[in-house]
């Protein structure tokens, strides 16, 4: 398995490398970003101080994204550095002339709306495996890549996971599902309950071939099935100006799901006043989330 780097850019300091690899899981090309902090760079050049791997946090884009949109724009670098933890920036979907998109050409379906769901309908199944993508096989292919280049980074256990609308879904997804996985999990203006929103409805209906699958996909209902593993928590901020805040993404809902639950008071729902959809409120509340998930991981502020 071998990784395409097609660009390293200077951010902070650190380089964000712009790569792309052969998916097994997809099928296709699939395109990723992966910020390398400055104690990578330290580490590679022997400072024996730092020779820990280190953590990685991975950041799932939400509707319409490629893995540029918050490389440019969430302002992770500075926290990676901070702290010490690469940031891994997945695609939203398989892409490409023989993948099929939405049948209606509209942006909330098909390219750029995987939904991070293994998809078990035709013509979406064959590529459409952005479940196992995102939670096995890039972090298994990533680990391989830099084991070749002298291992300092660590892809497959001290990771914590995030995302923004529907990456805040498929976040908190598979963390709910795979909580040995995941240290921790927090969320941008997530859909905390798709099966009664009009985007995850209609992704449910394009992607799955049942009705009964949707529930496994459902973080509202997730939370009511699955025991809380220690130290395990979720934070979540949205904005009350966010224009997607009462139709698509009710995030009262997953804090009601959660009463009665050993969730009940593990997830932090911060509703923050005059903040939007957009990586404005994305890149304001990101130091924070960093700072949460960086407790998590075990890293200090440098
Ligand atoms: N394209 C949609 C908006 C979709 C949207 O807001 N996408 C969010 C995630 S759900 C996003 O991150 N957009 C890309 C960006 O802001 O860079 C529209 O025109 O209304």
């Amino acid at each position: 398995m071998t990784f395409t780097v097609k660009q390293k850019i200077n951010v902070c300091n650190g380089k964000l490398l712009r790569m792309s690899h052969e998916s097994e899981s997809t099928g296709t090309t699939m395109d990723v970003n992966v910020y390398l902090p400055k104690q990578y760079w330290q580490c590679v050049r022997g400072n024996e101080a730092l020779m820990k791997p280190i953590p990685t946090i991975y950041y799932l884009s939400g509707l319409t994204c490629t893995p540029q949109n918050a490389s440019e724009k969430a302002m992770w670098q500075f926290q990676a550095d901070k702290y010490g933890f690469v940031v891994v920036f997945p695609d939203t979907s398989p892409r490409g002339d023989d993948v099929p998109g939405d049948p209606e050409g509209s942006w909330d379906f098909g390219h750029g709306a995987g939904f991070y769901i293994d998809a078990t309908k035709e013509p979406y199944s064959k590529n459409y495996n952005m479940y196992t993508y995102v939670h096995e096989e890039l972090p298994r292919v990533l680990d391989q890549h830099f084991a070749d280049t002298g291992k300092h980074v660590d892809f497959l256990e001290n990771v914590s996971i995030t995302g923004h609308s529907m990456g805040g879904y498929g976040a908190l997804c598979g963390f709910l599902k795979q909580q040995a996985h995941y240290k921790s999990c927090s969320a941008f203006a997530p859909i905390v309950n798709p099966k009664n929103v009009p985007w995850g409805q209609k992704a449910f209906n394009g992607y799955l071939e049942s009705k009964a699958e949707w529930d496994l996909h459902d973080p509202c209902e997730l939370i009511k099935q699955t025991p809380r593993e220690e130290r395990r928590h979720i934070l979540i901020h949205v904005g009350d100006a966010d224009p997607f805040y009462e139709e698509q993404l009710k995030p009262q809902s997953i804090v009601e799901a959660s009463q009665d639950t050993p969730w009940a008071n593990k997830i932090e729902l911060n509703i923050v006043a005059g903040f939007d959809h957009s990586y404005y409120f994305v890149s304001t509340f990101v130091p924070q989330h960093a700072k949460f998930h960086a407790e998590h991981l075990g890293l200090k502020e440098h």
